[in-house]
C-alpha cells in the first residue's frame, strides 16, 4: 500500500484502533464496508467484527470484498456486546493484536461492536477513537436521547439519511438536535449513496490517523466504566477498579500506550 502516501510517512508504533458502535441494524457493518471502499487503496486496513452467536458481520464484509478475507476477523462474544467492548476487552484486544502482528503494519483496525443499547461504548483500552453510529430509520428524536456515545464518542453518524423521506424524519433537526446534545462534537449525516459523505467520513478517518501518529489524539471514555475486579498475580480476587477518569486502561497504564 501508499507508504508514502498522506496523511503521513512516520511509521506509527502501532495502528490507530477506530471502535464502530451503536444499536442493532443502524448501519455499523456497512459503514465499515464504506470506509474500507473509499481507503483500502491508501491504507493498510484491518477489522474485527463483534457478534454475539454468529460471524456473521465478518461473513458480510468478506463476502462484499472490501478487504482480503483474512484481514477480518470475528470475535463471537456470546453475551451482551457491551461486555467483550467495556467490561472485559481481552478477546478483542487479543484479536486486534493478532491482526497487527500478522499484518504487519497496520494503519487502521476498525472495531464493530455487536449491535447493543445506547449506553454501549467501547472503553479506551480497546480502541483510540470511537464512532456511534444511530440511523433516521431509528425515529428523529434518538440524537435528543442522549447517552455516552451520542454525547461524547469522538464521532457520530446518522446514517441512512437517504431514507429520511421515507421515515418522516428531517435530517437537518436531528443532525441539529445531536450537535445540542454534543456540545460541539462532531456530527456527520451519512448515507452510503450519498458520494460527498462518504469522502467526509474518510477525511475524517484519515485526519485521526494524522493525530494518531502524531501523538496528538488523547483516547477519550465516553462513559463510566462499570466497577470490576482484577486477578491479583496469584490467580485470586485482585483490587476493584473504577478507572472513572477516562484515562487508564485495565493494566492502569495510559489507554494509549499499549504496544
Ligand atoms: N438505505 C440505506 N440502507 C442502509 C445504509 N447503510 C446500511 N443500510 C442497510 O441497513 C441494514 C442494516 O445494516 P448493517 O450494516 O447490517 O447494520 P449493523 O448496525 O451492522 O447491524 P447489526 O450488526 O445487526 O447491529 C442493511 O439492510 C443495510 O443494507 C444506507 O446508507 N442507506
Amino acid at each position: 500500500m501508499l507508504e508514502t502516501s498522506s496523511p503521513s510517512t512516520s511509521a506509527p508504533a502501532r495502528s490507530l484502533r477506530l471502535g464502530v458502535a451503536g444499536p442493532v441494524g443502524t448501519g455499523k457493518s456497512s459503514l465499515i464496508a464504506t470506509v474500507c471502499r473509499a481507503l483500502a487503496s491508501e491504507l493498510r486496513l484491518g477489522v474485527v467484527t463483534n457478534d454475539i452467536y454468529t460471524d456473521e458481520d465478518a461473513r458480510f464484509l468478506r463476502s462484499a470484498g472490501v478487504l482480503e478475507p483474512d484481514r477480518i476477523r470475528a470475535v463471537e462474544t456470546g453475551a451482551c456486546p457491551h461486555t467483550a467492548i467495556r467490561d472485559d476487552i481481552t478477546v478483542n484486544l487479543l484479536a486486534v493484536e493478532d491482526l497487527e502482528r500478522d499484518f504487519s503494519p497496520l494503519d487502521v483496525v476498525l472495531i464493530e461492536s455487536g449491535g447493543d443499547n445506547l449506553t454501549a461504548t467501547f472503553s479506551p483500552a480497546l480502541v483510540d477513537a470511537q464512532i456511534f453510529v444511530l440511523d433516521v430509520a431509528g425515529g428523529g428524536d434518538v440524537a435528543r436521547k442522549g447517552g455516552p456515545g451520542i454525547a461524547r464518542a469522538d464521532l457520530l453518524v446518522v446514517n441512512k439519511t437517504d431514507l429520511a423521506p421515507y421515515v418522516g424524519v428531517d435530517v437537518a433537526t436531528m443532525v441539529a438536535d445531536a450537535e445540542a446534545a454534543r456540545e460541539g462534537r462532531q456530527v456527520l449525516a451519512l448515507s452510503r449513496a450519498d458520494a460527498a459523505s462518504v469522502e467526509t467520513l474518510a477525511a475524517w478517518v484519515r485526519g485521526l490517523l494524522v493525530e494518531h501518529r502524531a501523538g496528538t489524539h488523547t483516547p477519550q471514555d465516553p462513559g463510566p466504566m462499570a466497577p470490576h475486579f482484577h486477578a491479583d498475580e496469584e490467580g485470586g480476587v485482585g483490587t476493584l477498579h473504577t478507572h472513572d477518569d477516562g484515562q487508564h486502561s485495565h493494566d492502569g497504564q495510559p489507554a494509549h500506550s499499549h504496544p
